[in-house]
């Protein structure tokens, strides 16, 4: 049978684009369909405007310290509007990259919203029908609000980017990545920012003592976390949102953030009138290979649900080219994937928690938390932690966890020693770099405790 191209990609994100573009660099003939703006979720509305404003709100604090060092800075006004016209022309600027350059592949681009039509053909938003032998879905996912009265009262994280003022005072709903970034980020920005957490703790998932230090510095830099506490009644009152929680506190917000998760944007694309299976989250089901139940329908990135974060959909956009278009059947290796959340401070994370490890097997846990040199100097009490996990049996380094300033930059290479299979032996023969915070990473001396 003869297809209107070999490969149909739905959604021009992190990685539909980057399978696309590989696809397109093979010689195949490659389309692909975009409802919004190419770049996707992380270009357009998340990695990238949100670290910019990470960046944004800093600044008050190093012209703090700044001083302390001498100068005479002085961190005058924050003009919001001066700061988004700038971010929007950055962000132009990289949407217009990825278009060209999916189209300077061969990428064929529509416009468009796409839904597929049966497991060859997808049809686009102005009805024409296209054919292709293979489709991808990379739809990505979009944020979710509780079903509640006075929930539309609320934003959500794609809006912050374009608010007109910034807030005086915000309660953020949620602490997952998204809350807790933009708790410090509006908090470095001087919006007084109120959380609301469900459970006990910041940050479900991650190390419970990096967890805690985060929430720690969180409070002593200004920012109130309501903890085992979510929003009962929402209404428009003074001006402004008035919010109850579940522990009786009650407040009048200029905004309500929800930062309550993700959902894959799987509705009323034809996904199960074509035989493709959800599962109750409504991700797509697919195999080692991306492939769904139907074999010419293979899906990516956060729609499946595995693990949210561009890097990983990229990855998955590559396994999938390589497996379909090379004839090399290639899994995605989820070892070892390395991240960071964007908080003030900043955590750069890697492999098990202390958690995940003690249940897993006998652990010696090495962690220090110091002042660092830098902020020392000028009176600041924040500590920064480094944290390493080891196998009491293999001395293999199971886990790495750092909070303090430049702890994505830090993660990003002791993942590399710990997806070589790193030892604690090897980290100490390594040899300190001196001084930086980093060498703290090979000098961890003598177990804080001993899991059996
Ligand atoms: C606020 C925020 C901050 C984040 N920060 C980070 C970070 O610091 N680091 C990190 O690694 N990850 C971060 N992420 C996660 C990261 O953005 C995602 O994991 C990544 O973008 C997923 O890529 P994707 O290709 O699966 O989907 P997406 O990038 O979401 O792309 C999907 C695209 O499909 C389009 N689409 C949807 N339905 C259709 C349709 N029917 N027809 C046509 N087009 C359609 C959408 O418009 C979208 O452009 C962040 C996310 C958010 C929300
Ligand atoms: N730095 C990064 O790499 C980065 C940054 C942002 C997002 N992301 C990706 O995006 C994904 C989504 O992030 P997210 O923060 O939206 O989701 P999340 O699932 O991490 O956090 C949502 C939080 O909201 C809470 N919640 C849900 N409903 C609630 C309610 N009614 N009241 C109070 N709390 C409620 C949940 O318990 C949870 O803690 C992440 O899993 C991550 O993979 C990554």
């Amino acid at each position: 049978m003869e297809f209107d191209y070999d490969l149909f990609v739905i959604g021009g994100g992190s990685g539909g684009v980057r399978a696309a573009r590989l696809t397109a660099l093979d010689g195949h003939k490659v389309a692909l369909a975009e409802e919004s703006r190419m770049g996707g979720t992380c270009v357009i509305r998340g990695c990238v405007p949100k670290k910019l404003m990470v960046f944004a709100s800093e600044y008050s604090e190093q012209i703090q310290l700044a001083q302390q060092y001498g100068w005479s800075a002085s961190a005058g006004e924050f003009d919001w509007t001066r700061f988004k016209t700038n971010l929007h022309t950055e962000l132009d600027r990289l949407e217009n990259a990825y278009q060209t350059n999916a189209q300077k592949a061969g990428v064929e681009i529509f416009k468009q919203r796409a839904k597929i039509a049966d497991p060859h053909t997808v049809e686009l938003a102005d009805g024409t029908r296209k054919t292709a032998k293979h489709i991808l879905v990379a739809v990505g996912g979009r944020p979710v609000v509780p079903d509640m009265p006075g929930a539309d009262l609320g934003l959500v994280s794609d809006d912050l980017f374009h608010l007109n003022a910034l807030p005086k005072k915000m309660l953020i709903v949620g602490a997952g990545y998204i809350g807790c970034e933009f708790a410090g980020v509006f908090n470095g920005l001087s919006t007084e920012v109120s959380m609301f957490v469900r459970k006990a703790q910041i940050l479900r998932g991650f190390d419970d003592e990096a967890r805690g230090h985060i929430a720690d510095c969180m409070q002593a830099r200004g920012i109130t976390i309501h903890t085992g506490c979510a929003p009962i009644a929402i209404e428009r009152r003074d001006g402004g949102v008035w919010v109850k929680g579940s522990n009786g506190h009650e407040e009048v917000f200029d905004a309500l953030l929800w930062a309550t998760g993700r959902r894959p944007n799987t509705d009323g694309i034809g996904l199960e009138e074509v035989g493709v299976k959800l599962n109750r989250r409504g991700a797509i089901e697919v195999d080692d290979y991306f492939q769904t139940a139907v074999p010419s329908i293979y899906a990516i990135g956060d729609v499946i649900s595995r693990v949210e974060l561009t890097p990983v959909a990229i990855r998955e956009g590559v396994a999938f080219h390589k497996t379909v278009f090379q004839g090399e059947k290639t899994k995605m290796d989820y070892d070892f994937i390395p991240s960071a959340t964007f908080t003030q401070p900043e955590m750069g994370t890697v492999g098990l928690t202390e958690e995940q490890a003690e249940a897993q097997e006998p652990t010696l846990v090495y962690a220090t938390a110091f002042r660092p040199m830098q902020t020392a100097f000028a009176g600041g009490e924040e500590r920064v932690l480094f944290k390493m996990l080891v196998s009491k049996e293999t001395n293999k380094v199971l886990g790495a966890h750092i909070v303090g300033p430049g702890a994505a930059e830090m993660i990003q290479f002791v993942a590399v020693a710990l997806k070589m299979g790193a030892t604690k032996a090897d980290f100490d023969r390594t040899c300190a770099v001196h001084p930086a915070m980093a060498e703290e990473m090979v000098t961890l001396k003598e177990p804080v405790r001993v899991l059996a």
